[in-house]
């Protein structure tokens, strides 16, 4: 694609964004509760609509060439990711769910399944920073130096003689094979010589072995052909993956190749560009930074006299966390500028007075809740933090770059007239703060000298309301005096800082539900599908975790906990958020503990430890497999040297003290939920997912990349979807399993003689254990007493209830 197609899918985005911009004063009325479903509605379509100028912005930041437009495309795909998950949350506060069914959403808004999945920016990967890298490479290092003493005793070490043993062993079935062979070929030449001289040779005149030779060669053609024929008809109406991928693969190929070279145009032209903001603002800063001075001292004059003539006093001068001077600057008469200032105090007096007069009547209302037993509930989005900043991002494009003519910079260089304007103001900002600094002292001389007052006792400034009250205690370092690296170190050695596997989300295999809609209108409670899942990682584990400017603006989650039978991907999904965000792995699995850091004070100095590690070196997962043994109801006998439950209190202490900013993620994995004691589990994960058994159209797609993967071509001996049918209530390592037990590496080469068929899985499969289902409705049970599977329960059976008192009435109203 050109720039000038980039530049038009960028327009085409801000008609979208326009229109989505104008919808968003609507979602912030309150509706009540019999309009949930128009609501529900509402929100989804909005989640869809910025998924997709999601999708674009990612593309075009990804693509654009010019660095000025980067800037603000940057600004936007994180503005529009961050409204993505403020849109998430308030999705599952109105469905009281984690996942959604949005196919009939889907329907009308004309998209396809592919529009659901959340894109994960390409910059997340492209752009990690040079810190990351180094980071990973240390960890090799030190893993490698460790690896020694780890790799010997992992292999049996064979005397001299046990090897020639082996080798001879090997050697003479070889040749036993051969010699078979051999024989084999000598018995058969012999059997047709015995046959010749007993039947005779059969002699034929020359027409008629031509005859035969034309038969059979003309039979083995037409079979070919037809076999072809079939081939292609299957092929054409998708029955069969096409056998000759080369073409588009071709095409692929050169357009990831352009993609390439435009990101090396990108770069170019950010250094290019680097350097010109250097020395536009060194230049700004000679040439007219004497004169801004100037102009701002003489303001400044003009401002205290005028003040002074006013008010019989001089003013008092902005402090620096309101912005100084910058205040006066802003086209404002004195008399103004005072006036704005006492009204702030006001206000902010007034502000509080209302803050507490809100608590008031919330504490009085959840008192009258509590009492009434009910509550009138309605339903409203929570007031977004990313619209302001979309909204600037938007008008900052219509000012700029909407009607701008291209082919005024065919090269995409840097616009050297909106780099002015914008360093201007910078070099502006850095002078206004000196010249603050040399008023604030001139107008304390004129108090003196004209006024003869001595120095006014200053005000110290307003700290922010709201936020001394609530402040969090300031953790204290247990480890002052160690180094970072140190601590690094201790962290890998320990094995309590570990290397994640390379793993992508998108080979996290899953198809989404098709008549989520349909099930939620029959009231049957659908399940998350894969699909969902996958969705939901990206959402609450990736996108936060990727980016600093995503994570401090977008809701905070500190922690996840997957909730799923043994085999369903949890792990798989840990490493695909620490693959895709490039976080270190720290490991707190109880079994990981066992004999580390011993002692109360040991704990202690673990959690802050590797808190510590996981906040400097962000982003950071921090992985807690079998997550119930933490909060234990009863700790097994056999468990108790382990002493699992050891870093419950300090876990939570730790996590309340991460806040925005700090990229760091507590995922817990547990297959056993039920022993854990609910009400410690719920507080420490804030979210909760339920990874059921995967249902047919997963199973499907499942069987068809995992056979796939191994480098087998589906043919019409293998049919998948009896295989999906069949493999009903198996999880997908048990698929993964069954298939990797029957593509051996001597099947794979017998391929080409021997096809696979379908009925060579059954057998490995049958030797799995299914997940049972009393195993699933004991889970699905458990997440139903969770808080927010309580809610949902209670929902459906308040929706029942009205459905029922409706036909009641009809009823009545009929007779
Ligand atoms: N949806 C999926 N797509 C592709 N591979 C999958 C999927 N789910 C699981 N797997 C594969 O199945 C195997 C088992 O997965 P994993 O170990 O992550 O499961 P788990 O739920 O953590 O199991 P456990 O509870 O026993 O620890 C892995 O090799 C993983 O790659």
């Amino acid at each position: 694609m050109s720039e000038a197609a980039y530049q038009r899918l960028w327009d085409s985005s801000h008609l979208i964004l326009e229109e989505l911009l104008d919808q968003e004063p609507l979602l912030g009325e309150a509706v009540s509760e019999s309009e949930r479903q128009p609501f529900q509605y509402r929100l989804s379509s909005l989640y869809l609509h910025y998924l997709g100028l999601l999708r674009r912005f990612d593309t075009l930041y990804d693509q654009m060439v010019q660095p000025q437009k980067r800037r603000l495309l940057r600004r936007l795909l994180d503005s529009v990711a961050c409204r993505v998950l403020e849109l998430k949350d308030d999705l599952v506060r109105a469905d009281l769910c984690e996942t959604h069914c949005l196919d009939q959403v889907l329907q009308d808004l004309k998209l396809t399944p592919a529009d659901l999945e959340v894109p994960i920016p390409r910059y997340f990967e492209l752009e990690r920073s040079s810190i990351l890298k180094e980071r990973e490479h240390m960890l090799v290092e030190l893993l490698s130096r460790l690896k020694p003493e780890i790799s010997e005793g992992s292999f049996p070490i064979l005397s001299r003689t046990e090897a020639i043993i082996l080798l001879q062993k090997a050697e003479r079935a070889r040749q036993g094979r051969l010699r078979a062979t051999f024989m084999r070929e000598i018995r058969k030449e012999e059997e047709r010589d015995r046959k010749i001289r007993e039947e005779g040779r059969f002699k034929f005149s020359q027409d008629e072995a031509a005859i035969t030779i034309q038969k059979v060669w003309k039979g083995y053609l037409q079979r070919k052909r037809t076999q072809q024929d079939r081939r292609t008809e299957m092929e054409f109406i998708g029955m069969l993956p096409s056998a000759s991928p080369v073409e588009p693969m071709g095409a692929r190929s050169q357009a990831s190749l352009g993609a390439d070279v435009r990101r090396l145009r990108q770069t170019e032209k950010e250094e290019e560009f680097q350097l010109a903001v250097v020395k536009a603002h060194d230049h700004l800063r000679e040439v007219e930074g004497p004169d801004m001075k100037e102009k701002m001292k003489e303001q400044i004059r003009q401002w205290f006299i005028e003040c002074h003539a006013l008010t019989g006093r001089f003013p008092d001068y902005p402090d620096e966390s309101l912005g100084g001077s910058s205040l006066i600057f802003a086209d404002k008469t004195p008399e103004q500028v005072r006036m704005e200032l006492e009204v702030q105090v006001q206000e902010n007096k007034k502000k509080e007075q209302e803050k507490s007069k809100e608590k008031e009547k919330e504490k009085k209302k959840k008192g009258e809740k509590t009492k009434k037993g009910e509550a009138d509930t309605m339903l409203r989005a929570l007031p977004s933090k990313s619209v302001p900043v979309i909204n600037a991002g938007h008008k900052e494009y219509t000012n700029l770059w909407k009607n701008r003519f291209d082919s005024l910079f065919p090269s995409q260089s840097f616009d050297s007239e909106t780099l002015k304007i914008e360093e201007r103001k910078d070099v502006e900002q850095e002078i206004r703060i000196q010249v603050d600094d040399l008023m604030r002292q001139e107008l304390k001389n004129l108090r003196l000298a004209v006024d003869r007052e001595e120095t006014r006792p200053v005000k110290p400034p307003k700290k922010k309301a709201g936020k001394k009250p609530g402040k969090k205690k300031k953790e204290k370092d247990l480890t002052p005096d160690r180094p970072m690296d140190s601590l690094f170190e201790e962290l890998v050695v320990l094995g309590l800082l570990k290397k994640s596997e390379t793993v992508p989300l998108k080979d996290y295999i899953g198809d989404c539900l098709y008549l989520g809609s349909a099930l939620n209108l029959a009231n049957k409670l659908p399940m998350p599908s894969l699909a969902d899942i996958r969705q939901n990682m990206a959402l609450y584990g990736i996108l936060r975790l990727g980016s600093p400017d995503i994570h401090s603006m977008a809701p905070l989650i500190r922690s996840i906990l997957l909730v799923g039978p043994s085999g369903m991907g949890k792990k798989m999904l840990v490493k695909a958020v620490c693959t895709e965000t490039g976080a270190n792995l720290f490991d707190l699995s109880p079994e990981n503990l066992q004999g580390k850091y011993p002692g109360k004070t040991g704990v202690q100095m673990l959690v802050h430890v590797v808190f510590k590690v996981a906040r400097y070196l962000q982003p950071s997962v921090i992985w807690i497999g079998n997550a119930e043994k933490t909060f234990y109801k009863r700790v097994p006998k056999e468990e108790e040297e382990m002493d699992p439950k050891r870093i419950k209190k300090d876990l939570t202490k730790a996590l309340r003290l991460l806040s925005p900013g700090d990229r760091v993620m507590l995922i817990g994995t547990t297959d056993r939920p039920q022993v854990a004691e609910m009400k410690g589990l719920c507080r420490t994960y804030e979210r909760i997912l339920l990874l059921p058994r995967p249902d047919y159209a997963s199973r499907y797609v499942l069987w068809r990349h995992m056979i796939e993967a191994q480098g087998v071509q589906g043919t019409q001996h293998l049919d998948i979807s009896a295989l999906a049918k069949v493999s009903d209530g198996y999880t997908a390592g048990c698929i993964l399993q069954a298939i990797q037990a029957v593509l051996t590496e001597r099947r794979l080469l017998q391929l080409s003689k021997r096809p696979l068929l379908t009925s060579e899985f059954l057998g490995p499969l049958a030797k799995l254990d299914p997940v049972y289902r009393e195993e699933e409705e004991s889970l699905k049970d458990w997440y139903f007493k969770t808080p927010l599977g309580k809610k949902r329960m209670k929902l459906l059976k308040d929706q029942d209830a009205a459905e029922e008192a409706k036909l009641a009435k009809e009823k009545k109203k009929k007779k």
